[in-house]
């Protein structure tokens, strides 16, 4: 689904209205009626629109409009509607204009008393700073909220106050439970300090003909998309069918990275996983991972040519390459990272495994100077804000702000890679510009191995045919999705979630993408 700014979306309205005739008058109606239906939709099936206190904020622009014929389709419904239009002061309880008292202890009531409260104060349209009494408004609404856990908050198109641009927010603002978005999710939603403030993201539908596409090359992925993406499994297959992938990961220190980015790949379908191991290593790995196979390298102190050559030897065959995570960053193993690079640049398009490098792989990587011109083609890279940082000389990288984006579009065209930038917002850009971002997020992920995991799904991904670029796409959401799934079966939250957690609900996470409407 297509992600817009601010003037993508006036620009897609104005051609609305242009080629179509679909004025904003019209607009608005569907605007109100969709985010009426979603609305109803996550009320149910625990709450009925029947006798449900609903009090709308209206603002003067659009946005109110918006909220306008939202509040007629509720109250149509059943629901008491209590209207307060900011602008004008005015309140109007269930149709009737309250004037015997001063409005704002009447105002007070009307907070105190609804069961969900609506934002439809300013949208894209907000051009400065909130006034104060716009601000005394939200904080009324918020000190409730924090007295009452059951007052539902609700954003119409966006929080008011937050900048659909960039993710900044105003010092008014504040964060709801749901935002009922319109058309198209927003730019600013998918950054901090914005991201904490938007909810349960819903996008309604105003009736924007199909063939007005927005121009912006940015994407939220969503289960549809991934659900199409997934590789068919025909019936008659077999292990041949759906590739084999090599890892070269892991070492004294750190060998259960191998186990996790190995178990991951075959967990997302690849039909033969290949462990590149010293015999040191081998018990290891032979004993916890049963349905690995392995290409014995000769152990660490060689010379690493011969290394390289042990593995370069059993490449063959190989639909794609995992090199990085646990590996080490010693000088041997980046001359060993780069004579398999050269080998790999060598191959014919349709000889060469797809290459994903993550951790220290990159670490040695970005010790190298102009790394980049050493990848073959349609490499993916998967830094981490901290890898990014030093693959770019040392800047500092944000985790979750919007710079991220540019940066990372930015880097992807310049070193013509697919880069997977992780981070509390991750996002993948592809060597042509275009950018896609997983919405969803899950902080229990915030563990050691998670990301041996993301990099073993793609591998897996990549095996099986998948571009670079929709293999990358499909393993950050499914990465999400499954943590999702093992918070809900092992009944956990934020945090105590291992990295092998995952792996059994991997499988499940393919079923499952349809899980989330969008
Ligand atoms: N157009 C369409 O076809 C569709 C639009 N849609 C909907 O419209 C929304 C955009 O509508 P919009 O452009 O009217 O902007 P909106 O956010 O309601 O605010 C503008 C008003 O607020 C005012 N104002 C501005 N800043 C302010 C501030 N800080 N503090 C106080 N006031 C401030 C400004 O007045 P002025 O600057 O002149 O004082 C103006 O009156 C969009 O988010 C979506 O909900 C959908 O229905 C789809 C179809
Ligand atoms: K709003």
């Amino acid at each position: 689904m297509h992600i817009v700014t601010i003037s993508e979306m006036k620009t897609l309205e104005a051609q609305a209205e242009q080629q179509y005739g679909l004025t904003s008058p019209i607009l608005m109606q569907n605007a109100g009626k969709s985010a009426a239906d979603l609305f109803e939709a996550n009320l149910l099936p625990t709450y009925s629109l029947k006798g449900l206190k609903v009090l709308f904020l209206i603002g003067p622009g659009n946005n109110g409009g918006d909220g306008l014929v939202m509040a007629e389709h509720l109250k149509n419904a059943g629901a008491l509607i209590s209207l307060y239009h900011w602008k004008e002061q005015k309140l109007i309880v269930q149709g009737k204009h309250q004037q015997d008292q001063p409005v704002h202890e009447l105002l007070t009531t009307q907070i105190k008393d609804a069961d969900y409260i609506i934002d439809a104060l300013l949208g894209t349209g907000r051009s400065r700073p909130l006034p104060d009494d716009m601000r005394a408004l939200l904080a009324l609404v918020k000190e409730e909220r924090s007295r009452r856990e059951s007052l539902g908050l609700v954003a119409i198109d966006l929080p008011t106050g937050l900048n659909a641009d960039t993710g900044e927010v105003d010092p008014g603002s504040i964060a709801v439970d749901t935002t009922i978005t319109l058309a198209y999710p927003k730019l600013g939603f998918f950054f901090f300090p914005g991201r904490d403030y938007i909810g349960d993201l819903e996008v309604g539908d105003i009736g924007l003909p199909d063939a007005l596409e927005p121009s912006s090359h940015t994407e939220m992925i969503t289960g549809q998309q991934v659900h199409k993406l997934l590789p068919e499994r025909p019936l008659n297959s077999n292990k041949g069918t759906f590739g084999k992938v090599m890892l070269l990961c892991g070492s004294l220190p750190y060998p259960g990275s191998a186990f996790l980015a190995g178990n991951s790949a075959a967990r997302v379908g690849a039909g033969l996983i290949t462990l590149a191991v010293t015999e040191k290593m081998l018990p290891f790995y032979a004993s916890s991972f049963h349905e690995a196979t392995f290409a014995i390298l000769p152990e660490e102190d060689a010379e690493s040519f011969e290394r390289a050559k042990a593995l370069i030897e059993k490449l063959e065959g190989y639909k794609a390459l995992l090199i990085g995570p646990g590996l080490g960053q010693s000088a041997n193993t980046r001359e060993v990272i780069l004579q398999v690079l050269e080998h790999l640049r060598s191959l014919p398009d349709d000889k060469r495994p797809h290459l994903v490098i993550d951790a220290d792989g990159l670490n040695n990587l970005s010790a190298l100077e102009r790394w980049w011109t050493l990848l073959p083609k349609d490499t993916v890279i998967t830094p981490h804000p901290g890898e990014m940082g030093r693959l770019s000389e040392g800047i500092k990288v944000s985790g979750g702000n919007i710079e991220r984006l540019e940066l990372a579009r930015k880097k992807a065209q310049e070193w013509q890679v697919n880069l997977l930038l992780k981070g509390s917002c991750t996002l993948i850009a592809n060597p042509t510009g275009n950018t896609r971002i997983n919405w969803w997020g899950n902080p229990a992920l915030a563990t050691a191995g998670t990301g041996d995991v993301l990099a073993g799904m793609i591998s897996g991904f990549l095996a099986q045919g998948m571009s670079p670029f929709d293999a990358a796409s499909a393993a950050v959401y499914l990465h999400t999705a499954a943590a999702d799934l093992v918070n809900e079966h092992m009944n956990i939250e934020r945090a105590g979630l291992l990295a092998s957690d995952l792996l059994p609900y991997i499988p499940m996470s393919l079923v499952n993408t349809t899980y989330s409407e969008l």
